[in-house]
């Protein structure tokens, strides 16, 4: 894998300007896809990470290298009040260069409810089939074959008993060897993540890029944006000198994530703050559970996601109550223990039995309810991204319902016993005694363990009279070179885990973008965009 014309900010001397037909703010999943296409369009594409250029040579499946190095702020990144844990990729590649691999096509509810609630047009089932489609097969994204590791099949085994459904995972892996530590990055390349495909790609057609560069504002000339700022970053991730960089381009392409696309807004001077911008951010709050078995599950090894059920996804209808999606991630030893919130002789006891445990979560889907308007990200005293996020009572009573069904599939499993993750829980012996314990947990803030690796929103998009960000070009509203392409356009949460999503609608923006630009759009999208129109 080469990445050829690479600046590091953190080691090299940036140039003190720079002018480039289109500049791509951050290189996960929106990003990747972004300059892939509009590099391949024959644009002078610049594409700016705050993060490190970390390659396979890097990756050690070590927690304590990979979390410093890949994740932001540490892997520690929480809501303002510290109630809900964050996981985010901050490096070349992105989230995606730690995820799981797990892909999802956007459910049809989601889509018809954006259509409804938000006047978003051209995005139902028809319309993105063929992106998701075209992204299936460039990121190698199929059905995983080989049987689930044995913390999926517990999962399996649980939902079989008590008569629920279950399906496989759809994964975007060529030649993964089942290693389990996609999270730390993969050492063998076979995650087909923005990292080892569209990055490189976008490389190879001529774009440049530079890491360790952070995006620290854009210049607002009324209506049009000539440029923006960017800050060198140190070899620790923090600012090593602010504004270092003048990058003048005809568009620019905020895909820095949710959190890190409404950040950038908030910190340029002349932008438009009446829309939604910051605001319905949303993270697919999760609960989990943790299963004593018997047996050793060694929950680290294999591939980490491979069986779901949607059995409670859409229960009560769309906008009802709020639904949860059940997955099994992995588990490896420091992500644990933090997680389990103990000390001393107690923590020893429960870690002992590490290869003992199973672990299952439940994504709740916010956003689909008047009730559940997500979060909000604002800036602090500094110019950082903090994120607001209050859990409504709907959530809460998505929260505690998903821990009793999550427990109830691990008994169900063969578990001697249950750990609902909450500061006031323990392992709890039998159904019924768990059921009592769970229904008596109180719903607040600093017991109940909340955590998410999904956060959508922030600039989200829409039809008229939507107070979107955005339009549904992507392009923000009032500012005519200026768009996002990332997670941070979804209007609600998903339903499912957002990669393939990303990846299928930012394909579609960017086509349209690079047509409108004038340039040339790779020849099959430009045959999808015409096929759909
Ligand atoms: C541990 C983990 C596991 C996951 N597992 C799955 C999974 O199995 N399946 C799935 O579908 N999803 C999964 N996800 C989520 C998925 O990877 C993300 O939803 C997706 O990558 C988001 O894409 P994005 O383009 O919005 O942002 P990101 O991929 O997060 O990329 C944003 C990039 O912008 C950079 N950036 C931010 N601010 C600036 C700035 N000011 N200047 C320059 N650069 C900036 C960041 O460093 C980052 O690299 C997982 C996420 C994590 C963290």
């Amino acid at each position: 894998m080469s990445y050829p014309n690479t600046t590091n900010f953190s080691e090299q001397t940036p140039p003190q300007s720079i002018t480039v037909d289109l500049v791509v703010v951050g290189s996960g999943a929106g990003g990747g896809v972004a300059a892939e296409i509009l590099s391949r369009s024959g644009l002078k594409v610049l594409i700016v990470e705050e993060g490190p250029l970390r390659t396979s040579a890097d990756f050690k499946m070590r927690e304590k290298e990979a979390y410093a190095d890949l994740y932001q702020e540490v892997a520690s990144r929480q809501t303002l009040d510290k109630s809900i844990q964050i996981l985010q990729g901050r490096c070349v590649g992105g989230s995606t260069t730690v995820n799981w691999t797990s892909s999802f096509r956007t459910p049809s509810q989601t889509l018809d409810y954006w259509q409804s609630e938000f006047n978003l047009k051209g995005f139902n089932r028809e319309a993105l089939d063929p992106w998701f489609a075209w992204a299936e097969q460039r990121l190698n994204i199929a059905p995983w074959e080989v049987p689930p590791n044995a913390n999926n099949q517990k999962l399996a085994d649980g939902l079989d008993a008590l008569g629920w459904s279950h399906q496989i995972i759809r994964r975007n892996v060529n030649g993964c060897a089942n290693l389990g530590y996609c999270g730390t990055g993969c050492p063998i390349n076979a995650k087909q993540s923005m990292l080892v495909s569209c990055i490189p790609e976008a490389l190879k057609n001529g774009a440049q890029l530079f890491s360790r560069a952070r995006v620290e504002s854009l210049i607002v000339n009324g209506a049009k944006i000539d440029g923006l700022w960017l800050s060198s970053m140190d070899k620790n991730g923090q600012v090593k000198q602010k504004r270092v960089t003048k990058v003048v381009a005809k568009h620019i392409v905020l895909s820095a994530g949710a959190i890190g696309s409404p950040a950038i807004l908030l910190r340029s001077s002349q932008i438009d703050r009446r829309s939604s911008l910051g605001k319905r951010t949303f993270l697919h709050p999760v609960s989990a559970c943790i299963g004593r078995m018997p047996d050793k599950v060694n929950a680290y090894q294999g591939a980490p996601q491979s069986v779901y059920s949607d059995e409670f996804l859409w229960r009560d209808g769309v906008a009802g109550e709020l639904g949860y999606k059940l997955e099994a991630p992995p588990l490896h030893p420091t992500i644990s223990a933090i997680m389990l919130r103990q000390h001393g002789d107690k923590h020893f006891e429960l870690m002992k039995d590490f290869a003992h445990f199973h672990a299952s979560l439940a994504l709740i889907r916010d956003g689909f309810n008047s009730e559940s308007v997500g979060g909000e990200v604002s800036l602090d005293s500094y110019g950082y991204p903090q994120l607001d996020y209050q859990i409504s009572d709907m959530t809460w009573r998505a929260l505690k319902d998903s821990l009793l069904k999550l427990t109830e599939i691990q008994f169900a499993a063969g578990a001697k016993g249950v750990l609902p993750i909450h500061m006031d829980a323990s392992f709890y012996g039998s159904w019924r005694q768990a059921e009592k314990a769970i229904k008596a947990l109180p719903t607040v803030t600093s017991r109940f363990q909340v955590m998410s690796a999904h956060v959508m929103g922030g600039c989200h998009f829409g039809g008229e009279n939507s107070n979107s960000v955005c339009d549904s070009s992507g392009r923000v509203n009032g500012l005519e070179n200026l768009s996002v392409m990332d997670g941070s356009l979804f209007p609600t949460s998903l339903g499912v885990n957002p990669q393939l999503s990303i990846y299928g609608i930012v394909a579609k923006l960017a086509t349209q973008l690079g047509k409108e630009l004038g340039a040339n759009p790779p020849e099959d999208l430009v045959r999808i965009a015409d096929m759909i129109s």
